[in-house]
């Protein structure tokens, strides 16, 4: 039925997963529905449904109208109105109604239309738990033998009322059995579902954890490297500038050796902080090791890197931190670079390398960029400068 929809009516099956779904067990439904409407016409054909043409068309019209409503309500997203847009429980007590109308219709064919009610409540594995079951059971039976009582008070179903006891009797027990399987399928579609989300999460946190530093929870170095090559891409497309600030924090050691390493992690997280705070959401932000970070900025200029680092220097430079002496300052020395079209990503940070070098040689405390390095600084330090490879 699926397949047919597919073909004849594409767009009417939703594209998203959940919807896709929830559509293939409406249409399961939808089929075994339509399977019942074909036994009552072939049995009014041979003579077996007592009711005039026009009230059986019109019955059936109506029958239709809301087996049909359900698949529509889920191609036209109707459902997520509902806590449970699986439209499980209406669809399974739609379902025991036109089964129980069948009987009505039919009662020759009872004993058929009782083994459809235990399809019915299999249908409600997908979803329901116990309590949903037990729900469904007590449906079922007061409709059962609800219509029954109507067939032998009417006089239109003649069979002894020992054997109907029993027939009973044994659908009850087929009933509790399918309730049961049912249960079980329930349960451990739930406990997967379950297993499956913590996976999710814990996914999620691999993934994170492969990305991320642990101690100020910036961007690793490996991750760097990933954005700048992005970065580069990007540029080399055309149309595109990013700049990189390299900053390395002054005499760190000193804080190490002075309060403990403990302290020295501190400081180093509160700078993230800071760093994270001065950019933009789009921007990146990451620690090469040690005390030394960078930032890319994206969609920028050398200008405005320079402006970014020179408020992140001052931010540093006024940060009071309380687990130092009062009269302690912390600062960082930048280098800021922008990447020059066609460059290989490690000349744009090589360049920015040399100008933190160049700033701890001026003092400390300071911004230099690439274009104000003195080709003195530049030819002595190109030599053994770290090239930065991944
Ligand atoms: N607390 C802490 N210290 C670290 C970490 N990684 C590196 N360090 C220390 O950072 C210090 C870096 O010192 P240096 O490279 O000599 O630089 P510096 O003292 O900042 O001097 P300048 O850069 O020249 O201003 C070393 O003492 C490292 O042990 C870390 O994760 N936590």
């Amino acid at each position: 039925m699926t397949t047919l929809l597919y073909r004849y009516f594409p767009h009417l099956i939703p594209s998203e997963t959940h919807q896709m779904l929830r559509m293939r067990r409406t249409l399961m439904a939808t089929g075994s529905g339509l399977v019942l409407t074909v036994i009552v016409i072939v049995a009014r054909m041979m003579g077996l449904v007592d009711m005039s043409i026009t009230a059986f068309i019109l019955l059936y019209s109506l029958i239709w109208l809301i087996n049909l409503s359900f698949p529509l309500m889920i191609s036209y997203d109707i459902n997520l109105l509902f806590k449970d847009p699986s439209l499980t429980i209406p669809q399974l007590i739609w379902h025991t109604l036109t089964n129980t109308i069948s009987i009505y219709l039919v009662p020759d064919l009872h004993s058929v239309f009782l083994m459809h009610y235990l399809l019915v409540v299999l249908f409600g594995a997908f979803r329901m738990k116990r309590r949903g079951f037990l729900i469904m059971g007590v449906v079922i039976l007061s409709c059962y033998t609800g219509v029954m009582a109507l067939l032998h008070l009417s006089g239109k179903h003649e069979h002894g009322l020992l054997s109907e006891f029993l027939g009973g009797i044994v659908f009850l027990f087929m009933l509790i059995g399918v309730s049961i399987i049912g249960t079980e399928i329930s349960s451990l579609r739930w406990a997967l579902k379950k297993r499956n989300s913590e996976l999710n999460a814990v996914m999620k946190q691999v993934k994170e954890q492969a990305i991320t530093d642990d101690l100020t929870g910036l961007y690793n170095r490996r991750h760097l490297m990933d954005i700048l090559r992005r970065q580069q891409a990007l540029a080399v497309r055309g149309d595109y500038e990013f700049s990189l600030c390299f900053v390395d924090l002054d005499h760190f050691k000193q804080i190490n050796d002075q309060y403990g390493h403990k302290t020295g992690d501190e400081v180093l997280q509160t700078f993230a902080d800071l760093a994270r705070n001065s950019v933009r959401e789009v921007d990146f932000v990451a620690r090469l090791g040690g005390e030394e970070f960078v930032l890319v900025l994206v969609r920028t200029p050398l200008d405005g890197a320079v402006y970014v680092a020179e408020r992140l220097r001052q931010a540093m430079e006024a940060a009071r931190l309380e687990i130092l002496e009062p009269s302690h300052r912390v600062t960082a020395s930048i280098g800021v670079a922008q990447y020059k079209p066609k460059e290989a990503i490690e000349e744009t940070m090589h360049r920015a390398d040399i100008a933190v070098y160049s700033a701890k040689n001026r003092g400390r405390n300071q911004v230099v960029t690439e274009d104000n390095l003195s080709s003195l600084i530049l030819s002595s330090l190109h030599n053994d400068a770290d090239l930065y490879t991944d």
